[in-house]
Parts: structure tokens; C-alpha cells; sequence
């Protein structure tokens, strides 16, 4: 039997967590009082007791939870920013390559990643690594979320039903200072030597999360049309069970109901899809998932199971 501690248990990632963890019989939850779960001295005790520690918590929250464990057998799963690019942390996608999975499989800290960072990490690294894009190609990716991806706070503006809420009228862009906290994961993971310029858009929506990268065919080092792409991470996905490669030139026509980003909810699967105007030389690329599932809590339980020695996808199907 292993001894889970969610710590941040009450929070939005912390509680999917808690909740999908009560389908495993072989874990026993540790539970801290609600009143003490601040309380150093006394997270300290579930902090090493544990097997596999979750932290769900603010980056400094979570700097701090990590500095308090000294059991060598304790594992943790940080779905905060504070690890993401620390060399001495796995980074949480095993479907980017084996050596990946390789890492969390053998590794005591893991890093989750963040969920619009997930979606340009799965799209962007095959075509890096592979050469086609070269690591300075210039860049930009959109990304339309769901509000839940900004926590306990957000949530509360969006769901105040006061008679005008301003949020409830139209998408709103954010992070417009070009320095939001997932760039420094996103061109680090995805292999690219600049940032790459990232636009943030959050709706009126509870969850759900694309990021739609275009490409040029002209500006690629190997220069490929949208339908080979399309079919390059198809090979490169086919025995990975969490990311899907749609068949290209899938159906986008607005007036037969368009895109639509939440269709990777409630899955933990990361949904692939290239579509492109050939003979323009011209493509998106969009990749879409729950950023509450394979945007945060369904990786972090992916990457416990493989951890654990379990199937990886263990109660996320
Ligand atoms: N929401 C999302 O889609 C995603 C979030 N994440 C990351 O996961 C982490 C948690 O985010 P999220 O769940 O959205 O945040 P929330 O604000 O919803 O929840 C955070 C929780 O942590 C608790 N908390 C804060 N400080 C401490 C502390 N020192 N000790 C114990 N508990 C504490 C809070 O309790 P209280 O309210 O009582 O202070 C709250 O319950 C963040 O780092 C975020 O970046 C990652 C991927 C996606
Ligand atoms: C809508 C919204 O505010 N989203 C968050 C990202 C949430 C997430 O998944 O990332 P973290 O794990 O890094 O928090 C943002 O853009 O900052």
C-alpha cells in the first residue's frame, strides 16, 4: 500500500487530484486537518510519511513544502511553476520521448507541466528535435482557455453573478507584458533557443485549452507541407496513448460549429490537429486538452503511475 499526501488538497488541481485518486485501492490518502495544512511543523510529518507527495500549491508554497522533506523514499509531484526548468527535476510528459519517460520512471521529483505549456511542448519538441523546425524559428503560439486554469481567485471573478460582470462578456487577452510564467518552460522544453511569443486568451468557459501555433512552410529547415506534418506526428505519437494526431484538414467550417476547445475534456488526452492550405505553404498546428486533465491533474496522476511501476493510464480512461 502507498501513502499519497495531497499537499493543497482544497485547491482546483488538489482537488481533481483527491478525487481521481479515490479509484486506486492500492494507496492509502493521507489526510492533514484543514486547520494545520499552513502549519510547517505538522506538514512536515505528512510531507515525509508519504510515498508520493503532491504539492498543489502556489510556487513558494511549494519551494517551501520540498525544503521540509528529508525522507530519501519520498517522491514528489509539483504541479507549480517553481521546478519546471531546475535541471535536477523531470519534466512530466513522458510522450515527448523515451529518455523523458525514462526520467519520471526513474526520478523522486517531478515536475507537472503547465497546461499551456503541455499543449506547445507535444506540438512543438518532435519538429525541433527532429530538425524541421529549426530551434530559432520565430515563433508565436495563441492559446483560448478556460478560466479554471487560473485558480481559486479566477474562478470566483468568473462565477461572481453580480448583474455586470465583465467577464462574462467577451474573451479577454492577458499576459500583454510578454512575460508570462510558462515561457521559460516553453522554450525550454520544446528545445528552442528564443521564447516564443505567446498570446493568452481566457473565455467564459469553466475549462478546456488549445494552443494554435502557425507555420510557414518557406521559414522550416526541412521544408514540409501541413499534410505531411500532420502525418510526421502521427508516426511520431502512434504508440503514445495520451496524444491523439487527428486526420488533417479535419472539419473547421464556423457555420457547422467551428472548432471547438473543449473537446478534450474529461480525457486525458492531448488532441493533435494540423490544418493547412498547401499550396499557400501555410498551417496551424493546434493542440488541445483539459487543462484541469492532461493540463494538470490527469498528468500529474499519469506521471504517478509510471512512478509507481503502474500502466500509465490506470484510471484515466
Ligand atoms: N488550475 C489549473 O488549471 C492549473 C494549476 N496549476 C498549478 O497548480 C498549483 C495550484 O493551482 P490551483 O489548484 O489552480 O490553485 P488554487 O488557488 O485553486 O489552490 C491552491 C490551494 O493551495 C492552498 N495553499 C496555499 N498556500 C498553502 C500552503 N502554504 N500550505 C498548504 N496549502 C496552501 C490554498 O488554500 P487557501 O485557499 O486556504 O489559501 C488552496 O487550497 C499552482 O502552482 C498552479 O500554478 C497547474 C496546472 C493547471
Ligand atoms: C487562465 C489562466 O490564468 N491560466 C494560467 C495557467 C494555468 C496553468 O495551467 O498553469 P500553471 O500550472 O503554471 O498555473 C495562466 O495563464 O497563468
Amino acid at each position: 500500500m502507498k501513502k499519497i499526501f495531497v499537499d493543497g488538497l482544497t485547491g482546483t488541481t488538489g482537488l481533481v487530484i483527491n478525487e481521481r485518486l479515490s479509484h486506486y485501492d492500492e494507496i492509502e490518502i493521507l489526510q492533514i486537518d484543514e486547520h494545520k495544512k499552513k502549519d510547517l511543523e505538522e506538514k512536515k510529518k505528512f510531507l515525509n510519511a508519504a510515498d508520493i507527495v503532491f504539492l498543489c500549491l502556489p510556487d513558494q508554497a511549494a519551494k517551501e513544502s520540498v525544503a521540509l522533506i528529508d525522507n530519501p523514499n519520498t517522491k514528489v509531484i509539483d504541479a507549480s511553476t517553481a521546478h519546471r526548468t531546475h535541471k535536477d527535476w523531470a519534466y512530466g510528459i513522458p510522450e515527448l520521448s523515451e529518455d523523458h519517460r525514462k526520467r519520471i520512471m526513474t526520478s523522486n521529483r517531478v515536475a507537472n507541466p503547465g497546461c499551456h505549456a503541455s499543449a506547445f511542448a507535444l506540438a512543438m519538441y518532435p519538429l525541433v528535435k527532429a530538425g524541421i523546425l529549426g530551434d530559432d524559428y520565430p515563433v508565436t503560439v495563441h492559446t483560448l482557455t478556460g478560466y479554471s486554469g487560473g485558480g481559486k481567485e479566477l474562478i470566483a471573478k468568473y462565477e461572481d453573478s453580480s448583474e455586470f460582470n465583465p467577464y462574462h462578456q467577451a474573451p479577454r487577452h492577458y499576459g500583454l507584458g510578454l512575460n508570462h510564467k510558462h515561457l521559460p518552460e516553453m522554450k525550454l522544453h520544446a528545445g528552442l533557443s528564443e521564447e516564443p511569443l505567446f498570446n493568452p486568451i481566457v473565455g467564459n468557459f469553466y475549462k478546456g485549452l488549445v494552443a494554435t501555433i502557425p507555420i510557414k512552410t518557406s521559414l522550416m529547415k526541412i521544408k514540409k507541407t501541413g499534410r505531411e506534418i500532420q502525418q510526421f506526428l502521427a508516426d511520431y505519437y502512434k504508440k503514445s496513448y495520451f496524444v491523439r494526431v487527428n486526420p488533417y484538414d479535419s472539419n473547421d467550417n464556423l457555420f457547422d460549429g467551428g472548432f471547438d476547445v473543449t473537446g478534450s475534456n474529461d480525457t486525458n488526452y492531448c488532441d493533435l490537429f494540423v490544418f493547412g492550405n498547401d499550396e499557400k505553404g501555410t498551417m496551424v498546428i493546434m493542440s488541445r486538452l483539459d487543462n484541469l486533465g492532461k493540463g494538470a491533474s490527469g498528468a500529474a496522476l499519469q506521471n504517478m503511475n509510471i512512478m509507481l511501476g503502474l500502466d500509465e493510464w490506470t484510471h484515466l480512461i
